[in-house]
């Protein structure tokens, strides 16, 4: 079963300075127990999609079904059957851990029992038990962000929305909340639907990834996949003076591709950057070009989008 399924959803907002096109027109499925990430830059309508989805925002056009409901004729019953954890998460800084979480689940409609009980499964499930008497503002981040997760969880869910779950967090509390997600889906069995900035943590948690950018999903595939289309390594050679030469020596080079002309430098890209770097020194030696510096990159998420977007203006041999 599908529990997204999203036909031409789009929301533009009007400011005082025009219309913004924050979502342009997406259209993508997630299936039950997939974890399916939506990648894309600051700004990119990630947000906006998940608040249309979650039902906080109405879509200007198009249309969706979540968890098998309509989002414009059944939202009650969307809301009931999904957790959505914004970015800044919604818990009251001056309750303590349990008293949160009860209280969110008195909310769906537990008793009090039952909400102690769902309150007691959460904290155990995400390892809170220590914390469960703590003043939520003294959480440190990756507690915040898992009380965050518990919140989303207590009324079990089928389907989760995280918002940019990592944010903020140092690359250990990241590692430890990406196991937390996984053991959602792979020991509860919710479909975890989440955004990110990093290739890095859509690489590590997720099935599926779609590509947003600028309000359009440019590509959906699985991680591996994504990274095959910009396998290889960047290489930047610096140069002083005229480009000309080291350019057309550059071209010839077998290893060579995507190679591009920026101010002072030229990039391309190669399958392993550490092995181009003498035969580069020795071509651009011939070419009499007097190189500054030579540094490789490992694939970002920049070059990720670079390639899907059609590597930039500068390309000369793309
Ligand atoms: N309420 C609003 N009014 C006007 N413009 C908005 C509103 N909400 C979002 N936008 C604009 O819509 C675009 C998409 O924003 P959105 O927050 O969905 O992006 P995002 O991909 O989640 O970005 P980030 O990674 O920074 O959170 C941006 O240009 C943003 O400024």
């Amino acid at each position: 079963m599908q529990l997204i399924e999203a036909k031409g959803l789009a929301r533009t907002f009007t400011t005082k300075h025009g219309e913004v096109h924050a979502v342009r027109g997406v259209d993508f499925t997630v299936a039950d127990g997939e974890i399916v990430g939506f990648l894309g830059p600051n700004g990119a309508g990630k947000t906006t999609t998940m608040r249309m989805l979650t039902t906080l925002l109405a879509p200007t056009s198009g249309s969706a079904t979540v968890t098998g409901f309509d989002l414009r004729a059944r939202a009650a019953e969307i809301r009931a059957r999904i957790g959505f954890v914004s970015q800044n998460g919604g818990a009251n800084p001056g309750y303590d851990v349990t008293t949160e979480l009860v209280l969110q689940a008195r909310l769906y409609g537990l008793s009090p029992a039952a909400a102690a009980g769902a309150a007691d499964e959460v904290c155990d499930f995400l390892q809170l038990g220590d914390l469960r008497d703590r003043i939520i503002g003294t959480l440190s981040g990756g507690q915040r962000r898992r009380l965050d997760i518990a919140l989303g969880l207590v009324h079990k869910p089928r389907l989760i929305f995280l918002d940019e779950p990592s944010a903020g967090l140092d690359p250990a509390g990241r590692n430890h909340l990406w196991s937390y997600i996984r053991r959602l889906r792979d020991d509860l069995g919710t479909t975890v639907f989440l955004s990110t900035h990093y290739l890095d943590e859509a690489d590590a948690l997720c099935d599926r990834v779609l590509i947003l950018d600028q309000g359009k999903i440019i590509a959906e595939d699985s991680p591996e996949a994504l990274k095959r289309r910009v396998s290889g390594d960047a290489v930047t050679v610096e140069i002083d003076g005229d480009l000309g030469p080291a350019l057309e020596r550059l071209k010839a080079q077998p290893f060579v591709r995507d190679l591009v002309e920026e101010e002072r430098r030229l990039r391309f890209r190669t399958d392993v950057g550490e092995r181009a770097i003498m035969a580069t020194v020795r071509a651009l030696d011939q070419s009499g070009a007097d190189v500054t510096a030579i540094h490789v990159d490992r694939p970002t998420l920049d070059d990720v989008f670079l390639t899907l977007t059609g590597a930039g203006d500068g390309a000369v041999n793309a």
